[in-house]
């Protein structure tokens, strides 16, 4: 469970990014969160796994309390969120298997528990036979299969996206998106911030619309709206 009330951020510059947030988002959901460029979108989903902190509020993730959670935990909520960007951030040196593994290796796994977990979540992207390849011996997508494989190999509650589609061609947007829904059938709650107005109108999911830092849409089975 997600839940937020009365956030509030501001950055250090003065730009007043959130302006006063609540929303509970329950386990299992599949939420789209939309809007303007510069709404506020990525500092909303940010909050969420601690990239960035309120200046006001309360936000509960996994019924850990943000707030009074120590620095030195924060690696402990990240076990339980997946998060996944545009631009994959996967580690040009290490192949497909150790980008997948790492995550299992800095929580001290046996060697043959991250094998075994690894293949699987490679097998669900179907990338189990490109293990041994290295990220920039991929195309766009299979980049992006290899980052949503790291993201859920620890079996997260919650996997964040921001704008996972925005460097991939429509056809490959379709397949990261029908990765999505099945990680989600599974129960794992998705919250995605995209432009990706066919999709959304497409694949019809709750609906959370910021501007100007606020939230001025939430609908069940939504639409995109008339953002660019
Ligand atoms: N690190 C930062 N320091 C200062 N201001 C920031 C920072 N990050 C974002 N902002 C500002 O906060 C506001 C919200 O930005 P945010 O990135 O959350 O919007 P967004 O809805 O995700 O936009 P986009 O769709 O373009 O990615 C913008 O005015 C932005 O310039």
């Amino acid at each position: 469970m997600i839940e937020m009330s009365e956030v509030y951020k501001t950055y250090p510059n003065g730009v007043l990014a959130i302006n006063g947030i609540d929303i509970v988002i329950h386990p299992g959901e599949f939420v789209y969160v939309v809007g303007p460029s510069g709404a506020g979108k990525s500092t909303f989903i940010k909050m969420m796994y601690r990239e960035e902190k309120p200046s006001s509020g309360k936000i509960v993730i996994n019924g850990i309390d943000l707030s009074t959670l120590k620095e030195s935990k924060v690696p402990m909520l990240r076990r339980s969120i997946g998060v996944v960007f545009q631009d994959f951030k996967l580690l040009p040196k290490l192949t497909v298997f150790e980008n997948v593994a790492f995550a299992l290796e800095v929580i001290g796994e046996s060697p043959r528990n991250i094998r075994k977990r690894v293949l699987d979540v490679l097998d669900l992207v179907q990338l189990k036979h490109k293990a041994r390849f290295f990220p920039d011996e991929l195309s766009g997508g299979e980049q992006q299969r290899v980052s949503i494989a790291r993201s859920i190999v620890n079996n997260p509650a919650v996997m964040i996206a921001d704008e996972p589609t925005g460097n991939l061609d429509p056809d490959t947007s379709w397949e990261i998106m029908h990765l999505f829904e099945e990680i989600n059938n599974r129960g794992t709650t998705v919250v995605m911030a995209t432009h990706n107005k066919e999709i959304v109108n497409t694949l019809k999911k709750r609906v959370i619309a910021v501007e100007d830092g606020k939230i001025v849409r939430d609908e069940a089975r939504g639409e995109y709206g008339l953002y660019d």
